[in-house]
């Protein structure tokens, strides 16, 4: 069987070896489009067919991660599944079936008083059992409750036995999603509290984005897709995940290359208060190679980050734009802080390139630049790459009036929505937008949407930020690319850094290591 696997290289539990992860570029599609690709296979009599690929594909993915996992084969593996009423309980209940064939012992808990009537006669006819609580030796815990049938609120059967899942990770079973985890929302990822976090999705048909953003892609664990034939019914679609691999798209220089042909980058960053964000910022762009970092900052601030970096060039705060007159590309914000002298200078720089078309990422403090831009301008330019965390962002929530931003920037809340939230603020400053979190999104003016999931979560620490400002520095200003190219670039870059100082995702390491792992 052909399938998609998507990033695996890290994994909490330390259960899995590594996994090789292919595609660069993935299609990401919401539940009601890969619904609307399944219609004219349904109308037309191939719902079964679908079915039995979904479970082939589900049964397939559960007995290779439960042998890496355990160390052995299927034959006595203890699984059981909490099956819903719907399709989604009936591929779970078809994949149950073809691993008892293959020797596991199977069981299933009905959440509901019907289920797939067809998938429940076939369970049964391959030896499964129905029970009334999970068994305390179950290995491998299917959910199958419910998938892109989805509505309204979930709440998380109330089946005995399923206190194991707070068992420690050694005893925990493992839980395995059949198509996305129960209660989430296979568009946006907004889940509540009930769903159970997945240590493996297998989803059918096409990537889901729920189970890339928000917090479904948190909930979702390792991925896998399984291709059910419905390929050629798919739309194009404009949201695409990158691939946490060392991007290879990135140019290398040339035997003709000069400093200046390389790219120049300007850098307005660091004050009194955060010298050390400059220092991150500069240190991160000088190891993504870069023709020549220039940066605009107290003098303090520079004589710190030049000890340390001395080939970065400074120049004072108040300088004129004719510092700026080689770079090719500028970035403004980190460790800015808040003193007016220095945001009104940084001000006047994001002028020049609002002028100039210079490319440019604002970032932290540079951010709080948009409310003066948003009265001048009504917004921002395309040359421009803004970098907020969702605090950041809910901030621009407020200068641009939009509590409907505002609300799907809530994690908590049902209508929490980070890829329609980062593509509204893309269209309303008219400028390319790279929203940071556990998933990062990026989105064009044009709506194109490009997603990012690190699973590394020890990336949140202080400071991270600004090495992955630097890093897109020095990636814009080297190379001409559209911002969608340089932050998948970028992100990957940052997550490979972190790849090598921390495989195992243990976290032990702060921003300053993943500059040192840049080179
Ligand atoms: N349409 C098809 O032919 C295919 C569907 N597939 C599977 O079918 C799923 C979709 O099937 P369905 O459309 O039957 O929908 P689901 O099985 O996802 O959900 C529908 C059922 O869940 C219940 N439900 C809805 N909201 C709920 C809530 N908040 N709490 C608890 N229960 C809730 C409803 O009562 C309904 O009976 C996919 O996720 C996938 O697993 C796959 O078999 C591939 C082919
Ligand atoms: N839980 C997480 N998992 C993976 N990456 C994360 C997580 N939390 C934050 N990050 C990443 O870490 C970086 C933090 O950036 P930011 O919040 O700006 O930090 P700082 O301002 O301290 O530099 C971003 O690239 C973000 O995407």
């Amino acid at each position: 069987m052909t399938v998609t696997s998507l990033p695996g290289w890290w994994w909490p539990k330390g259960r899995y070896s590594r996994h090789q992860e292919v595609a660069m570029l993935v299609n990401v599609y919401t539940g009601d489009q890969i619904r609307a690709a399944e219609k004219p296979l349904l109308d037309t009599g191939y719902g079964p067919a679908l079915m039995g690929r979904a479970a082939y594909g589900l049964a397939h993915h559960i007995a290779h991660h439960h042998s890496s996992a355990r160390g052995r084969g299927l034959y006595g593996a203890r699984i059981t599944a909490l099956i819903g009423p719907g399709n989604n309980g009936g591929d779970g209940l078809y994949a149950l079936a073809h691993l008892a064939r293959r020797g596991a012992a199977v069981a299933a808990v009905l959440t509901r008083d019907r289920a797939h009537p067809e998938g429940l006669q076939a369970f049964r006819a391959a030896g499964g059992r129905v029970v009334d609580h999970i068994p305390p030796s179950t290995e491998v815990l299917v959910d199958a409750v419910v998938g892109t049938g989805f509505r309204g609120d979930f709440v998380r059967p109330q089946v005995p036995g399923l206190e194991i899942l707070n068992d420690d990770a050694a005893l925990r079973p493992l839980v395995v999603a059949c198509d996305l985890p129960s209660g989430v929302n296979a568009d946006t990822g907004a889940a509540g509290e009930g769903v159970i976090a997945a240590d493996l999705s297998v989803t059918f048909g096409g990537m889901k984005q729920g189970l890339i953003a928000g917090r479904g892609g948190t909930l979702s664990g390792m991925l896998h897709t399984v291709p059910i034939g419905l390929e050629r019914h798919l739309p194009k679609t404009p949201v695409r995940l990158t691939s946490v691999q060392e991007p290879t798209n990135v140019s290398s220089p040339l035997p003709t290359d000069h400093k200046y042909s390389r790219g120049v980058l300007h850098l307005v960053a660091g004050s009194s208060a955060f010298p050390g964000a400059a220092l991150l910022t500069a240190g991160a762009a000088v190891s993504t190679g870069v023709g020549m970092v220039v940066l605009q900052a107290p003098e303090a601030v520079r004589s710190r980050v030049i000890s340390a970096y001395p080939e970065v060039v400074g120049v004072p705060p108040s300088s004129t734009p004719a510092a700026m007159d080689r770079s090719d590309g500028v970035v403004i914000g980190p460790g800015l802080g808040d003193q007016p002298q220095l945001l009104s200078e940084a001000e006047a720089v994001l002028e020049h390139v609002l002028e100039s078309g210079t490319a440019c990422v604002l970032d932290a403090s540079g951010l709080g630049l948009i409310r003066d831009q948003l009265r001048r301008r009504g917004g921002l330019s395309t040359n421009v790459l803004i970098t907020p965390h969702v605090g950041e962002a809910r901030r621009i929530a407020v200068m641009l009036r939009d509590r409907v931003l505002a609300s799907m920037l809530d994690s908590g809340s049902a209508k929490a929505d980070p890829v329609e939230a980062a593509r509204r603020v893309a269209g309303s400053l008219d400028c390319s937008v790279l929203l940071k979190g556990s998933t990062t999104v990026v989105a064009s003016p044009q709506g194109e949407v490009l997603l990012h999931r690190a699973q590394a979560p020890g990336l949140a620490t202080a400071g991270t930020g600004d090495v992955l400002s630097g890093i897109l520095g020095a990636l814009c200003a080297t190379q001409e690319q559209d911002w969608l190219t340089v932050a998948a670039q970028g992100v990957s870059m940052h997550t490979a850094a972190v790849q090598r100082i921390d495989p195992e995702g243990r976290g032990r390491f702060g921003a300053s290591a993943v500059v040192r792992a840049m080179g």
